[in-house]
């Protein structure tokens, strides 16, 4: 060994090709985006010296006539010395550096590979505009290439002969290619044809009428319907100065998922790239599905996403802004579309709302909020209620619905973190109206209290009924509240942030002491059964001590309220309540009558 001695890498020429080849693209049709996209680039390339020149494709597939697939340009073509130099060397390419780079779609220099996928080898005959003879490259999956002159005259521009393997001659059958002709090559502005037997199909003849800005909106919302399937609301033009983006917006008709993903259809200069949106559309425009091309953005090597670079991010915030500008004035442009789009989509506009301050205004009375009387609009919420309450969480929701229903005080259910910014920022708006949280203890401590100090029968009583409850971790409380028709209400368990406990539990455990400053303490609150000693029934219980009929009806009561309440009833919950009842059949019915 010689210090200082440099040493070049090596490359396994064969384990290359497989890697870029076949691993590279998640699809064995890759090789169709490929040779369409080398096909449109060669064609741009010649009209950088002839701006006129009308360029196609056309592919001759496997047939009656021929066994290989044939896929020709009549692009710029590529000399002998271009051809050793960029169809030979791994991640060479003439476009990287030219002038107008910006206008090809390819760069990376190894495209042409994933033809290797489908063909143990590729023939490339070509005729570059600058030259009169043709040659015909021969390139090998085992990284051998040859090359020779044509005798014949050719025109000018390229033709890729492929051989497909036997386990994928299926993607060379003419329904096959053709789907995947028009998934790619749709769009693209260049005439391409299918040529089979005698038959040629002009694959993208309809064009991406979609760009056009004349295009109607009857015609965009069929061009939805026709590409997802689907029929939608309302479909609206998006763009971006940044990455040169153009394309249209659709909304959709069903109510959608935060979680689910939308498929869109993406291309980048015209050619198909990906049914994600690739960062192109904000986190919250889930109803909204797009066609869009972009002219201005970089593709990752695989060529089935976008970098994500400063680019992308600017065309992100003005593709926003573009669905903002449509979201704030569609109201008055189609009172009809504001109003479904209201009642479809309100838990997307809330979330949007909730950060935009114009949207809010806009918006603000139509939003619907889940409460404990049904679906209410901001406006009618406004228009009924001096003090609107709402819950957190969706757990303190299921809570509180039904007491608070009882109590006749109306209840939004603010479960999204967005729903409590917004109402935050309303009561920001609205500076008359009172916007409360509310929890099962904050309700609790609006019913009232029970004078037990000065009635030993009620303290005996509510003793009692909390050793009957105690096994089902339950305690008691007896509380005077409306409606008096209600004999008991239960509130389950919840958690509750208690920075007090954290203080005090300081002394007793040194690790815990330490801990407790980094965590917050969450302090469990039992079930509660809340007795309502104004009811009837409940007042008629309270002298019974018989050891059967006392726990029997306060189980009763017990899995009555967790039904009235809507928890689920456990097994041993239901067996508890039948015994309760067969208890009181035993005892006689009469006995049951006059209690
Ligand atoms: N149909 C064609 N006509 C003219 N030149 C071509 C054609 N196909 C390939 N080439 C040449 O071969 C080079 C390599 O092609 P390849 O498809 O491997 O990569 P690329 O298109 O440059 O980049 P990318 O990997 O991003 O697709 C191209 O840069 C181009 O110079």
């Amino acid at each position: 060994m010689h210090e200082n001695q440099q040493y070049l890498f090596q490359v396994n020429l064969k384990g290359m090709i497989s890697l870029l080849s076949e691993h590279l693209y998640s699809n064995p049709s890759t090789f169709v985006r490929e040779l369409l996209q080398n096909g449109v680039d060669a064609i741009t390339a010649f009209r950088t010296i002839h701006e006129d020149h009308e360029g196609c494709l056309r592919i001759y597939l496997p047939d009656n006539a021929r066994a290989e697939m044939i896929f020709e340009d009549n692009g710029i073509g590529l000399k002998e010395e271009e051809i050793h130099k960029f169809l030979a060397v791994i991640g060479e390419s003439s476009k990287r550096e030219a002038f107008e780079a910006k206008d090809y779609i390819g760069k990376f220099g190894i495209g042409l590979l994933s033809c290797f996928v489908v063909s143990n080898e590729i023939i490339v005959e070509s005729r570059s505009a600058f030259s009169e003879k043709a040659v015909r490259w021969t390139g090998k999956s085992d990284g051998t290439y040859s090359i020779l002159e044509i005798e014949e005259p050719r025109s000018i521009g390229t033709r890729v002969i492929l051989l497909p393997k036997e386990e994928f001659k299926h993607l060379f059958e003419p329904g096959v290619f053709q789907r995947n002709l028009a998934y790619y090559g749709e769009a693209l502005p260049m005439p391409i044809y299918l040529h089979y037997n005698a038959a040629i199909t002009w694959i993208n003849e309809s064009g991406a009428r979609w760009l056009n800005p004349r295009a109607s909106k009857e015609e965009l919302l069929a061009i939805g319907r026709k590409t997802f399937n689907t029929g939608f609301l309302d479909a609206f033009p998006i763009s971006s100065v940044n990455g040169g983006v153009k394309g249209v917006a659709f909304v959709s008709l069903y109510k959608t998922q935060f979680t689910g993903k939308q498929s869109h259809k993406l291309y980048l200069k015209r050619m198909f790239m990906s049914e994600d949106d690739c960062h192109l559309l904000p986190k919250w425009a889930f109803f909204i599905r797009c066609i869009f091309n972009a002219d201005g953005l970089d593709a990752t090597a695989s060529r089935e996403s976008l970098v994500y670079n400063d680019t992308l991010k600017a065309a992100q915030n003005e593709i926003s802004q573009s669905i903002k500008s449509y979201l704030k004035t569609i109201d008055i442009v189609d009172p009809d579309i504001y109003q479904k789009l209201v009642s479809t989509h309100y838990l997307h506009l809330k979330a949007i709302a909730a950060e935009d301050h114009e949207l809010l205004m806009v918006f603000m009375d139509d939003l619907l909020f889940e409460t404990n009387k049904g679906p209410r609009s901001y406006r009618s919420i406004r228009h009924l209620e001096q003090t609107i309450y709402y819950t957190p969480n969706i757990n303190d929701f299921k809570q509180i619905h039904r007491i608070a229903g009882s109590q006749g005080i109306l209840v939004i259910n603010a479960g999204y973190t967005f729903e409590e910014a917004l109402l935050k920022k309303i009561s920001q708006l609205h500076p008359d109206l009172k916007i409360e949280q509310l929890s099962p203890e904050s309700l609790l401590n609006t019913f009232h209290s029970v004078d037990l100090q000065n009635s030993a029968e009620l303290l005996d009583f509510e003793n009692r009924a909390a050793v009957v409850l105690q096994p089902l971790n339950c305690s008691c409380s007896l509380k005077h509240f409306n409606p008096a028709d209600t004999p008991a209400i239960y509130i389950g368990a919840h958690e509750d942030i208690d920075a007090k406990s954290t203080q005090e539990s300081s002394g007793f455990n040194p690790l815990e002491a330490t801990l407790g400053m980094f965590t917050k303490k969450t302090k469990v609150i039992q079930p509660l059964l809340c007795l309502n000693v104004d009811n009837k029934l409940v007042k008629s219980i309270t002298g019974i001590k018989d050891p059967y009929l006392f726990p029997s009806i306060i189980h009763i009561l017990y899995v009555q309220a967790l039904m009235l309440g809507k928890y689920p009833v456990s097994d041993r919950e239901m067996n508890l309540f039948n015994e309760a009842l067969h208890n009181l059949v035993i005892m006689g019915m009469d006995n049951f009558i006059n209690i």
